[in-house]
């Protein structure tokens, strides 16, 4: 898959929640209460990364969750992760 361009990125971003583009990630961090519904919502993001073959580069510390999103096989940002991260905001939000 090709990798996009810094505009694109930039244009793809701006129609999601709180996502930064810094290097050759997108990045966005999330604050939960506990560490329960920290890692139940790693649990279900999980599933949904097997579900679509991309995998999410991640931390936890407690309640804190800071996700990396790229596509190593193409050595940059592409459409997968821009999918992968809407994924993940709708998954937060419910
Ligand atoms: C064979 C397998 O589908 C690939 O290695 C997938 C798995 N998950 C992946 N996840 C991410 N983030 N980037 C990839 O390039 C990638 N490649």
């Amino acid at each position: 898959m090709q990798t996009l361009k810094k505009t694109e990125i930039e244009k793809a971003l701006s129609e999601l929640d709180h996502w930064n583009h810094e290097g050759e990630f997108i990045m966005r961090s999330f604050t939960f209460e506990n560490f329960k519904e920290a890692f139940s919502f790693m649990s279900r993001v999980a599933f949904e990364a097997e579900e679509l073959m991309h995998h999410p580069n991640w931390d936890n510390v407690y309640n804190k969750v800071n996700i990396s999103l790229n596509t190593h096989d193409a050595g940059g940002i592409t459409q997968k992760d821009i999918d992968l991260a809407a994924r993940i905001d709708a998954i937060a939000k419910s």
